[in-house]
């Protein structure tokens, strides 16, 4: 069955025109993470505040992608700073909304800190969970605006409440996490990187020459784009003072701006770009920027393939969707060194990071840019290439599918993490009581260990399931090396490995013996038998056991359980105080590891033994009595 969620998002639609002062990145957010994740098996409701008369209460967007249009405040245009007011109004309409269609939803993804209010105070209600994205963090904007900042003061104490009470926070980029956590407090591991995505179906590479004959534009000039939202902290007018700097690199530099709350260019209603035109007279290129205008989405991939470079300079910027749409289109982008743009663009590599309202610095690296044709092919494809690989939406939204998975399996989730720290408290107490019971047994088995090689013998090793793959692991230790590199190769053979033996003899008599039968062929008098069995009763490991007896080999056994009848047959008994196989299994490789340090230290190292202890508790034991670490002892203790 479809999981059901909704989505909130109070002032942006993705029904919205983009390029408005208030629509941008978060509409396209909003509808293309509810449009994929729709297709991998979720049912989405947006609620977006009715800022239009005529609009239904439910468009039917997708097959399962519906938005909601919820009353609250009058059903006209306000400006984002304005709507707080009228957030219990959206809560309460949302919640009427629910209940009168019986619908419940499993989880609520908030966009923005107004969406998050409203979802916090329905997780108070109904213990809906919900994540968010905050889009942009007000205390950074009270940085960057200081006073032109217009939204209520109350903002900074809502996102720390919905910081609080969120189940999970989506950080856009690193710096929105680090910002999370300095200015918010909020704990590391409530925080997920999630990046924006762009759509794969609109922004693809085209030739660039095509896309100038769609647009109409010049093919003997170099374009600069800037395309996005009009606003001051945009920084449009650093791209303008910057192309003042530059103004011709062989040929004639245009700069096009795209954007805007009209189709038409018209200062009037567009104050912003009233001010960016009398910037350009004021430095002298009036001649060279174009203001384009609102353009719609399915012409902005012409825009971004027809330039020769993408700049995007604001003062601040939680994501930047527009540099990965200009990659998409294999533009490579000169961004401000701010926010998701340091993330998106590599610098270097697919464009350069420069400082935001600096236009000497942007003039250098446009002008490098602009005069290396061959520069902005490599950086283009490499652009092509990362955000194909890092940005998608298919991938942004499996990653945030992934997250909402978790906190809808959240009980389940709770108990794993019992268990997880219950499995460890139980290993280290079999590790305690272990050490308690085994170290002379340990001693005792390395010390018979190292007389058989040195006396020219050999070691045969067995077990079943996870032993057989130990007594590998013992094997492999011993035959290649441990942790002293220039040693030779000891003689020890699993009897665990040759398949064919194994299989014809099982097959053929018995599984019984057929270590017995290994034993018989390859043991001689003076060699060690080491056996691994958890249970101490397995009866091929006892059947080898006997057949080695009878050759004069000597037995050692690692075991559990209380040793079982395994040890009543060997030398050395290594009984794991514990019942677990689990845990038996665990000490086992460590004593193996333990047994393999002391043989080679004993066969191929000096006199001293190196103890393997954290380095800075390590103040003696080095043999010369003062406490201090050798440097030969830290060669050794760091091979440890
Ligand atoms: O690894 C595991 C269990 O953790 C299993 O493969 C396990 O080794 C097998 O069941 C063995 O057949 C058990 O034999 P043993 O340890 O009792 O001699
Ligand atoms: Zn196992």
């Amino acid at each position: 069955m479809k999981r059901r969620i909704a989505f909130i998002s109070e002032h942006a639609s993705p029904l919205a025109a983009l390029g408005g002062v208030d629509s941008g990145g978060q509409n396209v957010y909003v509808g293309e993470l509810a449009r994929h994740l729709a297709a991998t098996g979720y049912q989405v409701d947006i609620f977006t505040r009715r800022d239009n008369a005529q609009l239904p209460e439910i468009v039917s967007w997708t097959s399962d992608v519906r938005i909601i249009h919820i009353n609250a405040g009058p059903a006209a245009q306000l400006e984002k700073e304005k709507l707080l007011p009228y957030m219990p109004e959206f809560t309460a309409n949302m919640l009427a909304f629910m209940n009168r269609e019986a619908v419940h939803y499993r989880l609520i993804h908030a966009n923005f800190f107004m969406s998050a209010l409203v979802a916090a105070e329905i997780k108070q209600m109904l213990g809906i969970p919900f994540v968010v994205t905050f889009h942009a963090l007000g205390s950074i904007r009270k940085i960057f605006q200081g006073e032109r900042d217009k939204f209520p003061a109350t903002r900074i104490d809502i996102e720390k409440r919905v910081v609080a009470e969120a189940d999970r926070i989506i950080a856009e980029c690193p710096q929105d996490k680090e910002d999370l956590i300095q200015y918010y407090n909020a704990p590391v591991d409530k925080i997920t990187v999630i990046p924006c995505g762009f759509n794969t179906q609109e922004f693809y590479p085209i030739d660039q020459f095509l896309a100038r004959m769609v647009l109409n534009i010049k093919s003997d000039e170099h374009i600069i784009l800037q395309l996005g939202r009009m606003v001051p902290r945009k920084g449009v007018d650093n791209v303008i003072r910057a192309l003042a700097r530059i103004k011709k690199v062989s040929v004639p530099v245009r700069l096009i701006v795209v954007g805007g709350e009209t189709d038409d260019v018209d200062p009037v209603s567009n104050p912003e770009i009233a001010r960016l035109q009398a910037i350009a007279a004021e430095e002298g290129v009036e001649e060279s920027v174009s203001f384009a205008g609102r353009k719609s989405r399915d012409i902005l991939k012409y825009y971004y393939a027809a330039a020769d470079v993408f700049v995007t300079t604001p003062w601040y910027e939680p994501f930047g969707i527009t540099p990965l749409e200009a990659m998409a289109c294999g533009t490579p982008v000169i961004g401000s060194n701010v926010g998701g743009i340091k993330y998106s663009v590599e610098d270097g590599k697919t464009g350069y990071l420069v400082p935001p309202n600096d236009p000497d610095c942007l003039a250098v690296k446009l002008y490098e840019l602009l005069h290396d044709p061959a520069l902005r092919k490599k950086m283009g494809e490499n652009a092509i290439k990362r955000v194909n690989l890092h940005f998608t939406w298919a991938k942004v939204s499996q990653q945030m599918a992934a997250v909402y998975e978790r906190i809808l399996d959240k009980d389940h989730e709770e108990d794993a993490v019992v268990f997880i720290e219950g499995a460890f408290d139980h290993a280290v107490n079999a590790f305690q009581e272990s050490k308690n019971a085994l170290v002379q047994s340990i001693l005792e088995a390395s010390v018979l260990l190292t007389q058989c090689f040195k006396r020219g013998k050999k070691v045969l090793v067995c077990g079943n399931g996870g032993s057989a793959a130990e007594s590998q692991h013992l094997t492999a230790e011993l035959v290649g090396r441990f942790e002293i590199p220039e040693r030779k190769a000891l003689p020890a053979i699993s009897l665990t490995t040759d398949t064919s033996v194994l299989t014809a003899w099982s097959n053929d008599i018995g599984y019984e013996d057929i270590f017995a039968r290994q034993v018989e062929a390859l043991g001689q008098k003076g060699d060690i038998l080491f056996c691994f069995s958890t249970s101490g009763q397995s009866v091929n490991v006892i059947n080898a056991m006997k057949v080695a007896l009878d050759k004069e080999m000597t037995c050692i056994a690692l075991s559990g359980k209380g040793g079982g009848e395994m040890s009543s047959y060997a030398q050395v008994n290594l009984v794991v105080p514990s019942d677990s196989t689990q845990r038996i299994q665990e000490l086992h490789l460590h004593i193996l590891h333990t047994l393999c340090h002391l043989v080679e230290i004993k066969l191929f190292g000096n006199t001293r033994q190196a103890v393997p202890v954290q380095h800075h508790h390590y103040t003696n034991g080095n043999g010369n009595g003062n406490g201090k670490t050798t440097e030969k002892d830290k060669i050794m203790y760091a091979r440890l």
